[in-house]
């Protein structure tokens, strides 16, 4: 027996139609850079993945082109766990963010093109409808108070029932996430909220003082519960930049202010010094946006370190991984709380809010929405209404891609922002 008849035919799991003909990678650059994957059967059904990897696109795009989409020409699109296993397994060198975007660019593709063939939203397929729609969280920003308060009421008058709240700090120059620091943006001109990466030579370089922002986080929370009530649920990001000991003050000086989750307070390279945060404060903890796999939240579930899960579809392995990930957390009563700047394309929001929707743990999606630009590329056929996101009723994902409009946006080189330390220069996390 050679090794091949090993490998069950496509027509046991389904017809010769449903072979993988094509696989095509596409980058396009809308306002930012995106990598899609396109896979089309021999009957002409298309599926559509996500693989960017902000920053570091080409990366993700050649590892799919150089040596992923030619394994797939001939494949069983129906036989999505298979394909995933074989492209983990099979690369012997496991997880990372490139190998774990490129797989999870396959198994969403594999995915819309299993929805389309059953003529049902993806979401059907992964369950069916939990809830009426999913819990958004934007994002408001400002270098002082007033401006924050002018970015809280535009998110309240646009319907947003959750925010997060960022803002300058006293003394420092450009911080992250502050629409108006002064790099802000694409070519430096537009809100800093709505795309970090900026497209030049070298990253911006940012400014950073731990000691600064653990005396102004607390005023800004208690002003802002000050202005707007107790009813609505703020988040913040601390975007990996504390000690275990510094993260546990914050979190405990915000306990008065209510939190809905703190973010990221420590890097994510040793999950398990969240240990020492959770032993002095009751502030919920999210973490996961730079994590790729099931294995990077053991410890976290287990002790029960962290109250939501912020990997994305694009950046954990795709619909097939991600939805492990929440089942396990599911086990400690641990919630989604899915990544969702801009760089994580259309298709990748479409994705998490099919799983969203079906998903028994949902808590909230971060939604940072995608510019017109974008939205001409990718067609989304998902909508925000009164606070909640909704995947839509389309076949498959509800996205579709435009090669014309695509192809007047080509690639250009962006970088996220760097972080130097305002004391003496040195890098600090971003
Ligand atoms: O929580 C967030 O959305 C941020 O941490 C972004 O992931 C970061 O700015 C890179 O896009
Ligand atoms: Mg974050």
């Amino acid at each position: 027996m050679t090794a091949t008849q090993l490998v069950p035919p496509a027509t046991e799991t389904g017809d010769a139609g449903t072979r993988i003909a094509s696989a095509e990678v596409l980058v396009t650059s809308p306002g930012r850079n995106f990598v899609t994957l396109r896979l089309r059967t021999e009957d002409g059904v298309v599926g559509l993945g996500d693989a960017t990897v902000n920053g570091r696109e080409l990366a993700v795009a050649s590892y799919l082109a150089d040596h992923v989409t030619p394994l797939l020409i001939g494949r069983d699109a129906h036989a999505i766990e298979d394909t995933w296993q074989y492209l983990y397994r099979g690369a012997y060198w496991r997880r990372g963010p490139i190998t774990m975007a490129a797989i999870a660019a396959v198994d969403t593709a594999l995915w819309d093109i299993k929805a389309k063939l059953a003529g049902l939203p993806l979401y059907q397929l992964l369950g069916g409808r939990s809830r009426r729609g999913c819990l958004a969280y934007g994002h408001a920003s400002g270098a002082d108070l007033p401006e924050l308060f002018d970015s809280v009421r535009a998110h309240l008058e646009q319907g947003y029932r959750a925010i997060r709240i960022q803002t300058g700090i006293p003394g420092l120059g450009s911080v992250y996430g502050v629409a108006s620091s002064a790099h802000a943006g694409v070519g430096g001109g537009t809100r800093y909220d709505h795309e970090p990466a900026r497209r030049s030579d070298v990253p911006v370089e940012e400014e950073w003082d731990t000691r600064a922002y653990l005396r102004h986080a607390p005023r800004v929370f208690e002003a802002v519960r000050a202005e707007f009530g107790p009813d609505l649920p703020l988040l913040h990001d601390a975007h990996h930049r504390l000690t275990p000991i510094q993260a546990a003050r914050l979190g405990k000086s915000l306990e008065p202010y209510d939190l809905f989750w703190l973010e990221d307070v420590t890097p994510a390279e040793n999950p398990a010094v969240l240990r020492r945060v959770r032993e002095h404060t009751t502030t919920p903890l999210a973490i996961g946006e730079v994590f790729n796999t099931i294995w990077d939240y053991r410890e976290l579930f287990e002790e029960q370190l962290i109250d939501y899960v912020r990997s994305p579809v694009t950046h954990a392995g795709g619909i097939t991984a991600l939805r492990r990930i929440f089942d396990y957390a599911a086990v400690y009563q641990i919630k989604s709380g899915v990544h969702g700047p801009t760089d994580v394309s259309p298709v990748g929001l479409a994705a998490a809010l099919h799983l969203g929707i079906a998903l028994p743990n949902f808590g909230i999606q971060e939604y940072m929405k995608h510019s017109a630009e974008t939205d001409e590329v990718f067609r989304p056929t998902h909508r925000f209404e009164d606070g909640l996101l909704h995947p839509g009723e389309q076949p498959g994902l509800g996205v579709e891609y435009d090669d014309e409009v695509a192809d007047a946006h080509p690639y250009a080189r962006a970088y996220l922002p760097v972080n130097r330390l305002s004391l003496d220069g040195a890098m600090h996390d971003w």
